[in-house]
């Protein structure tokens, strides 16, 4: 009887907010305010809806209409806006990490922001360890208010434009992006489903620097015309040797599950981008000493002063 005291009196609480964003929307659109900020609201309004009808959710709605999402749209007004895209273990965050270094821009990875999130003692950490243990995205509401957050402060130091990794996995995450700001380029890297299982199993992050590596050694020959692929370990300095450690959610089952889920929701996410002209499909033809170079002519790019760590 309580309980359902309570629910309602949330319930009613998530309603009356849901009212007022709607209100003050409308106000926003009446004074013909700027374009991202109605879209913004709009965004706002319909997570918050969405927000009611969940039980499990007694947190406020993802906040979007703070500073964070209030992004440029005109590509004069900022650098570049870029998104990778990819399977588990293709090396978005790698790639993503050396053009973020070229480009002087952040790279923002929504599987960071998770851990983070994890490695503190909220309940919130509790509720996403269940989830990701068991290789199932979270919610949309999570992730775009840990997005949110993120760009919030990192406009708050100032930073401009963006390479994201891990965000937009799903066409409502593609939506929403698309809602509040312009995307430049998708990048969307490829390797065959078994090279990914082997790259997930060999990931190592030391626990002190935070640096990754790979133990796996992956040699495949070319079969019925397609080329072999070869990729060596990244192997750590001796430092980090002994303080290595293996993400909980790179065990073979929970790889093969994710993988699964990835193969299910990312074709609309990639044929959204596609349809828009933006999506640069990449095909990676081995490690870093041969997929880097490949993938900086794609991007009409040059790298001078090549002295990026192997591993990002
Ligand atoms: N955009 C997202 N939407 C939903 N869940 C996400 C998103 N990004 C990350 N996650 C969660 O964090 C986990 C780790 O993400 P990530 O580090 O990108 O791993 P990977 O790409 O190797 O699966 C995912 O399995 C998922 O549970």
């Amino acid at each position: 009887m309580r309980g359902g005291c309570l629910k309602w009196a949330v319930v009613g609480w998530k309603m009356l907010k849901w009212a007022v964003t709607l209100t003050t929307g409308g106000l926003v659109w009446s004074n013909s305010f700027d374009d991202r900020v109605k879209k913004m609201n709009i965004v706002w309004a319909v997570l918050s809806f969405s927000a009611l009808t969940s039980e499990t959710d007694l947190h406020p709605p993802p906040s979007l209409s703070n500073a964070g999402l209030l992004l440029p749209r005109d590509p004069k007004d900022r650098t570049v806006q870029w998104v990778f895209l990819g399977s588990p273990g293709v090396g978005k965050g790698t790639y993503a990490s050396r053009l973020s270094h070229l480009l002087g821009v952040p790279h923002i990875a929504t599987g960071d922001l998770i851990r983070e999130e994890l490695s503190t003692s909220g309940p919130l950490s509790l509720q996403l360890a269940e989830i990701v243990n068991q290789g199932k995205l979270v919610s949309d509401e999570i992730i775009v208010s840990l997005l949110s957050k993120r760009l919030e402060s990192g406009g708050a130091k100032g930073e401009s434009g963006f390479i994201l990794d891990g965000f937009p996995r799903t066409i409502r995450q593609a939506e929403i992006l698309d809602g509040v700001t312009e995307i430049d380029l998708v990048i969307n890297l490829k390797l065959s489903e078994d090279v990914l299982v082997e790259k997930c199993l060999g990931r190592r992050i030391c626990s002190q620097c935070g640096g990754n590596f790979n133990v796996a050694n992956i040699s495949i020959k070319g079969e019925n015309g397609r080329p072999g692929i070869y990729m060596a370990p990244l192997l750590p300095p001796t430092h980090c040797a002994s303080k290595l450690i293996t993400r909980s959610d790179d065990t073979e089952a929970v790889i093969k599950e994710r993988l699964r889920i990835y193969n299910d929701t990312s074709q609309p996410v990639e044929e959204f981008y596609r349809s828009q002209g933006k999506l640069l499909e990449f095909d990676l033809p081995g490690g870093i000493p041969e997929s880097w170079p490949k993938l900086l002519q794609a991007l009409n790019l040059e790298d001078h002063d090549d002295k990026q760590p192997a591993a990002a």
